[in-house]
Parts: C-alpha cells; structure tokens; sequence
C-alpha cells in the first residue's frame, strides 16, 4: 500500500467515529441521530393546481430527470432502450438534479428547476431548457410540510453524453452533487443485479418513485416491466446482506 494511504496513516491512528466529531461543529455535536429517509407512504400525489394554492405555505422542491432512447447492449448479453440520469448526493442519497424553491420569490417552478439544474449538473440552458410541457407530477408530504414537482426531459443519445461530460465543470459538483449517474434499466441472470439493485439504494424524497414513474411515462419501460423489477427490488432487500 501507498505511503499515506493506510486508514491508521491517514487518519492518525484515530477511529473514524472520533475523526468525524473532530469535523463536527459543536451543534452538530448535540444533535441526536435519526433515520434520514422519506417514506414513500408520506407522499401523496396532488395537481399542480392544489399544491399551488392550498399548500402554498409548504416548502416546495422540483427535480428533473433527463433522458433519452437509444439501444444499448451490455456485455452481448443485457439490453437497454435508453439512459436516465440522475446523481450522487454529497448526503450518500441517490436523487434527481433540483432542489428548493425560493419562498421569498414568486418565481415560476420551471424557471427554479432550470437554475437549479445550471447550477448542480451545469446543465446548457441555451439547448436544454427544461418547458412547462416537461412537467409530470407533483406530490404532498402533510408530515414535513414540502410538495415535490417532477419534471422529464428527453435529449438525444448524443445529447445525453454532452451533458453528462458538462456535469464536471457545475458550480456544485464536489459539494451538493457528486456527479451524475446512469440508471441501470436490465436485470442480470440473477434477477437482482442491474435494476432491482439500484432501486435498493437510498433515494432522496421520493425520487424512487418519481423516477418508476418517470420511466413508464416516457416509454423505457411499461408498467408491467416495472412491476416484475420492483418485485425483485423487494425480495431483493429482504435477502441478508454480506
Ligand atoms: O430527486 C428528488 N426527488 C424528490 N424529492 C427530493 C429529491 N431530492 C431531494 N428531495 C427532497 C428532499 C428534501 O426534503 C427536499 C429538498 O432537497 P434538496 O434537493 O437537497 O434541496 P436543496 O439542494 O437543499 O435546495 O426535496
């Protein structure tokens, strides 16, 4: 092993636990741990109409999912009719480029997203402006006052990879994003690996269910393929982890 690069060499000797409350402010130092996830039982669809008025108080967030359809065979063997991006939190959690809106403003929820998504995945606004037409659905969660609104925006395959190379020079990568991801849409021949095992991980909000739906909406899968991934997810999950 590299010199410095030994977990007792680089952290002093000192156990992990004790190196993080070294980083921790005194706050975060009193706070207590609690499980961070949503749960998807917590958010219940509602119009955009309704989630504008009645729960306009609420913190409102949008997300948006870029994709695009274009063949892709894995290895010879696992087929895939187009890519979903998403990314990887700086939290750990896995979610869609997007986040809070500003109270204090008035600003329209597309023109939010757009910003959010210049800023986290330095997303060309000038070819690759999310439209009102892109949206799909909004969510209420009444536990932590917040409404989530879903956007979907196809690119081409070409396109695809333009931003996905652009996502590395964002303001915000290295800091709320760690870089966007690809989903993978095929299970391998042990009927967990590939979808069933991304959709184990942890999901921002209800982004899992943001992007099921998303999914079926936009033809990458039907309903029915989905159903039998989620199937697998679910028993996958139950199965004891090494
Ligand atoms: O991808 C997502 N889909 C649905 N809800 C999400 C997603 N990512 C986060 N969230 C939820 C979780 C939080 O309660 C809010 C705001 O999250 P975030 O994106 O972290 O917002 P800021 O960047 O802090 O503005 O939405």
């Amino acid at each position: 092993m590299p010199k410095g690069s030994s977990e007792s060499e680089t952290n002093g000797g000192k156990d992990p636990a004790s190196l993080r409350d070294g980083y921790r402010t005194t706050f975060e130092q009193n706070l207590t741990y609690s499980v961070p996830d949503d749960e998807k039982k917590d958010f219940v669809p509602v119009t955009l109409e309704v989630a504008s008025t009645e729960y306009k108080s609420y913190m409102h967030a949008v997300h948006g999912m870029i994709y695009c359809f274009g063949e892709c065979i894995l290895w010879d063997r696992y087929k895939q009719s187009g890519q979903i991006l998403m990314q990887m939190r700086c939290d750990g959690m896995v979610g869609f480029p997007g986040g809070l809106m500003d109270q204090d403003y008035d600003e329209p929820i597309v023109d939010c997203l757009n910003r959010e998504m210049a800023e986290e995945i330095n997303l060309d606004l000038e070819k690759y402006k999310f439209l009102q037409s892109d949206y799909l659905l909004s969510h209420v969660n009444h536990r932590k006052k917040l409404v989530t609104h879903f956007y979907i925006h196809q690119v081409t395959e070409v396109e695809i990879r333009e931003i996905e190379f652009s996502t590395l020079k964002a303001k915000d990568w290295g800091h709320e994003t760690f870089g966007t991801i690809r989903v993978p849409l095929f299970a391998m021949d042990d009927g967990f690996r590939g979808f069933p095992v991304f959709l184990a991980n942890r999901f921002a909000g209800n982004a899992r269910d943001q992007l099921l739906q998303g999914i079926v909406k936009c033809g990458l899968l039907s309903q029915k393929e989905c159903d039998v991934y989620v199937k697998s997810f679910e028993e996958y999950i139950k199965r004891p982890h090494t």
